[in-house]
This record gives structure tokens, C-alpha cells and sequence, in this order.
């Protein structure tokens, strides 16, 4: 079964839809969401990592379908998410942050310190786990977001846009890390860059104007391109493709 579901996913900010009935299924695995620029990706992240309600419609993570208080406490502490902009406390260290989520995701006391030391380490960071958060560069702040997100082991890992400023050998790093998360989890990561999710992905979901346009394999994605849309490289040409097919369909 697969750990998210969500089911004509409808949302709106006041009388605007932005998510119009999107039916979507994310199994293990790591699944790229990609979109261009307002095409929902982040509302729709908001909404799986719980943040947002949806206006109608069903959303489904890990079996239970939030309708209560005490489902949704239960699914926030198997989900881990990075969202697009986080907010951080300067004063505080890389470990003191970590171990603050850590507590909040109620990872139990005896295994803490050793889950925040190894999501410090997956991230690369080992050496600066003792510096304040003031004293770090973007790249590594987005790093230290997302540590905070994979220390409670989640089984659903939710990351909005994880490697905007991330240089090349760590954007490389990263995507060993989802992959290796993504072999028994269900990753869903937010992206603009076409070459991470041919390169770190196992599924690729793209919409826009909060609509479903393509769910498939990357691919599969690569197999809908036509050689002469625009496009550097085949699964570009793929991305272009679908959407220039559903633009014309709509
Ligand atoms: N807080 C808000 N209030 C009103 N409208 C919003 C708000 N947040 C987003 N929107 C609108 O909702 C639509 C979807 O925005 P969203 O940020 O989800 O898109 P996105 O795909 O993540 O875009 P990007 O790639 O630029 O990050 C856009 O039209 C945006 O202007």
C-alpha cells in the first residue's frame, strides 16, 4: 500500500484554488515532485507534512487518514519534512537545533543523542555540530534543515526544494543520502532541478496549476519527450513535452 494517497485534493487560499482535485499515490521510494514556478508543488507539500488542511477531498499518510487529533500526533512523529523556508534560532548549535526536532518528533530519550550525532553525520556536518547556526553559510544551514528532518528515522520524508545552495560534491552526497533513505521510505522531494531527479529518483510526479499532469518513472518521463521541444538533455525535453501536451489539452 502505499504510505501517501491523496484523493481529488482540493485547496484554496480564500477564494483562490491553487490544488484543484490532484489523485496521487507515493510508494517507497523517492519520488521527485516537480512543477513549474506557483504550480502548487509547496502548497501540496504543506498539505502532506500536515501544515495545511485540505478544503476536500482525502489525504491518506502511512494508513490513516488524519481525521483525528490523536491519527495526526501519531503520523507527525513517522514523517519528517523540510520546508521550503525554515526558520532557525541563530543562537542555537547544530546539535541544540537537531535535538530540539528530535524531542518534538518524541524520539524516546535513550536513543536521542545518538539519532541527532547520526543525522548530523548523514548530512556532513560532524565537524561543526558545536558552532551556532549564525555562524554557518546558506548551503550548510539547508543541511542542518535537513538533519532535522531525517533524525526521527521517518518513514515518509517530506523535503521542499532540499538542495537550493547546495554546492555540486554536497548535491551529489545528498542524493546518495535519498537514495539510501528511499530504499525501504517513501521520499518526496521538491525540485526545479530537472538533472536530480534523473540522476536520484525513482518516480517523478509533475503538475500544474494544481493539477496531476504526469506520474510515472523517469524513464518513463524520458520516453514522452519529443526531440524537438525545448530541452538540454532527454529528460528535459520529456518535462517540456508533457506539459506543452497538457497546456494544449486544457
Ligand atoms: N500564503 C499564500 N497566500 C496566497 N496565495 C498563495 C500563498 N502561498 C502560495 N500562494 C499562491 O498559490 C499558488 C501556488 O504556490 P506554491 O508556492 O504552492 O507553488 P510552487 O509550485 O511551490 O512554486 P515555486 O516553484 O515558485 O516555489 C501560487 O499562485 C501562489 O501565488
Amino acid at each position: 500500500m502505499p504510505q501517501v494517497k491523496t484523493h481529488k485534493l482540493v485547496f484554496g487560499y480564500r477564494r483562490r484554488q491553487v490544488i484543484k482535485g490532484l489523485t496521487l499515490s507515493f510508494g517507497t521510494g523517492v519520488h521527485g515532485l516537480l512543477g513549474p514556478n506557483g504550480a502548487g508543488k509547496t502548497t501540496l507539500m504543506r498539505m502532506l507534512a500536515t501544515v495545511n488542511r485540505p478544503d476536500s477531498g482525502t489525504l491518506t499518510v502511512l494508513g490513516d487518514p488524519l481525521s483525528s487529533e490523536a491519527g495526526l500526533r501519531s503520523v507527525r512523529r513517522r514523517i519528517g519534512y523540510l520546508p521550503q523556508a525554515f526558520g532557525f534560532y541563530p543562537r542555537f548549535t547544530v546539535r541544540e537545533f537537531v535535538e530540539y526536532f528530535a524531542w518534538l518528533k518524541e524520539v524516546p530519550r535513550g536513543r536521542l543523542s545518538d539519532a541527532v550525532d547520526r543525522a548530523i553525520e548523514r548530512v556532513g556536518l560532524g565537524e561543526r555540530a558545536d558552532d551556532r547556526l549564525k555562524t554557518l553559510s546558506g548551503g550548510m544551514l539547508r543541511r542542518v534543515g535537513i538533519a532535522q528532518a531525517i533524525v526521527n528515522d521517518p518513514e515518509v520524508l517530506l523535503l521542499d526544494e532540499p538542495t537550493a545552495g547546495l554546492d555540486p560534491e554536497q548535491r551529489m552526497d545528498f542524493r546518495v543520502l535519498l537514495r539510501d533513505i528511499g530504499r525501504d521510505n517513501c521520499v518526496i522531494t521538491s525540485t526545479h532541478l530537472i538533472e536530480d531527479v534523473a540522476a536520484a529518483c525513482t518516480a517523478v510526479t509533475l503538475i500544474d496549476s494544481g493539477q496531476s499532469v504526469f506520474q510515472g518513472t523517469p524513464a518513463q518521463l524520458i520516453a514522452a519527450g519529443d526531440p524537438d521541444c525545448d530541452g538540454d538533455t532527454p529528460v528535459e525535453r520529456g518535462y517540456t513535452s508533457v506539459l506543452r501536451a497538457f497546456r494544449a489539452a486544457s
